[in-house]
């Protein structure tokens, strides 16, 4: 049994909680609020034994891990606050504000010997790790590009410079993720291009990632992933793996999805779904239900005494932290925590 407290009353936290309906062998234990009497709320409303502040969750001997739901800008500060109690740690995506931020979270858990994950749930979906088997196993001839973006039409909290708000992280780390799984290295080449909205957050950004592979006589073959996140329209959602005899389309919303479609040259297209965990739960955000595999997935690494998952290593974190603190350059997106 893996005991988890959740830190955050706020739209992730109770989808998290939510999903574990379909959750078997853990349990959600204890809340954590910056105001004590929301974490009431939250316990109360979900069934939660007990609750309190940020300290009294962190320091609850009855939770193994803490699963950190805050805005970005916290996630370092909140995991440090975690891992110093000694508690494993699964932190919310975007990671971090930056990459120095996010090698100290990994570092503190390395010299605890303590968990860490980033709560990258895609990496956690069936269909998305029966996706990379296929291209793996040659389904779709050499893989040559990618196209994946995500996004919507959001405003508010969202778009808060201060708390790390746009869409790059909030919606890009995920076609970053998946350029990054795809193509194993970290690219060459990283172009991007962006629009700032008044207050400096990002509002749309197109990202170009250019990965080098040396063919057998030597010379360069350039592979290419076009991604982009958008907080200012409904962006397609959906990923398409373009192989040398086919492609692989993951159906909005790819990072958490039911439906794949294989296309290869000279066949008739194969659809492959696997239906979401079945769970009558009112959900903040679409397909919730399937942040059950991450929590699964958690459980099993730490009760394998683990410290890493294999399905979202920290090199996988911080490779993209190194993608996204260049596409902030490249675009002049800063945060105050690039000073620090
Ligand atoms: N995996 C997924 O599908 C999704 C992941 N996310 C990620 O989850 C994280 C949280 O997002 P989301 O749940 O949408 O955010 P919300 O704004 O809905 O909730 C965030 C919670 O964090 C706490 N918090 C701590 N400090 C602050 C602060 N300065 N301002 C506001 N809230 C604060 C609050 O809880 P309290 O007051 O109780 O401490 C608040 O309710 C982000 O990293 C986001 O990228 C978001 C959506 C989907
Ligand atoms: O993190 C996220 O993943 C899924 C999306 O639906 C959600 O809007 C986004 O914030």
């Amino acid at each position: 049994m893996v005991r988890f407290g959740v830190l955050g009353t706020g739209r992730i936290a109770h989808d998290f909680v939510s999903s574990f309906k379909n959750v078997n062998g853990s349990e959600i234990v204890s809340v954590g609020s910056r105001n004590k009497a929301d974490a009431q709320k939250f316990a109360e409303e979900h069934n939660i034994p007990n609750y309190g502040t940020y300290d009294e969750l962190v320091s609850d001997k009855h939770v193994d891990v803490v699963y950190i739901a805050t805005p970005h800008s916290t996630h370092c500060a909140n995991t440090l606050l975690a891992l110093n109690a000694n508690k494993h740690v699964l932190c919310e995506k975007t990671f971090a504000m930056n990459t120095k931020q996010a090698k100290e979270m990994v570092e503190t858990a390395k010299n605890k010997n303590l968990f860490i994950m980033e709560a990258n749930w895609m990496l956690c979906f069936p269909l998305i790790q029966k996706t990379l088997q296929m291209v793996k196993e040659g389904v779709i001839g050499d893989v040559q590009m990618l196209h994946a973006s995500l996004g919507f039409n959001s405003e508010g909290r969202e778009l808060d410079l201060k708390m790390g708000g746009g869409s790059l992280l909030a919606c890009g780390i995920y076609p970053i993720t998946f350029a990054t799984v795809l193509f194993g290295a970290a690219p060459s080449e990283i172009q991007a291009s962006g629009s700032l909205a008044h207050n400096g957050a990002d509002e749309q950004v197109s990202i170009t990632l250019t990965y080098n592979e040396c063919r057998h006589d030597g010379s360069i073959k350039k592979k290419i992933a076009i991604l982009s996140s958008s907080f200012c329209s409904w962006i397609p959602s959906d990923a398409v793996i373009i192989g040398s005899k086919g492609t692989i389309r993951i159906n909005d919303l790819f990072v958490c999805p039911n439906k794949i479609t294989i296309s290869v040259m000279g066949r008739p297209d194969n659809v492959i779904e696997e239906p979401f965990p079945v769970n009558d739960s009112k959900f903040n955000f679409p397909n919730s239900q399937g942040l059950s595999y991450e929590a699964d997935h958690v459980a099993k690494c730490i009760q394998g005494g683990l410290k890493e998952s294999y399905l979202v290593p920290t090199e996988l974190t911080l490779r993209n932290m190194n993608i996204i603190d260049r596409v902030r350059e490249i675009i002049g997106l800063k945060f105050d925590e690039d000073s620090c």
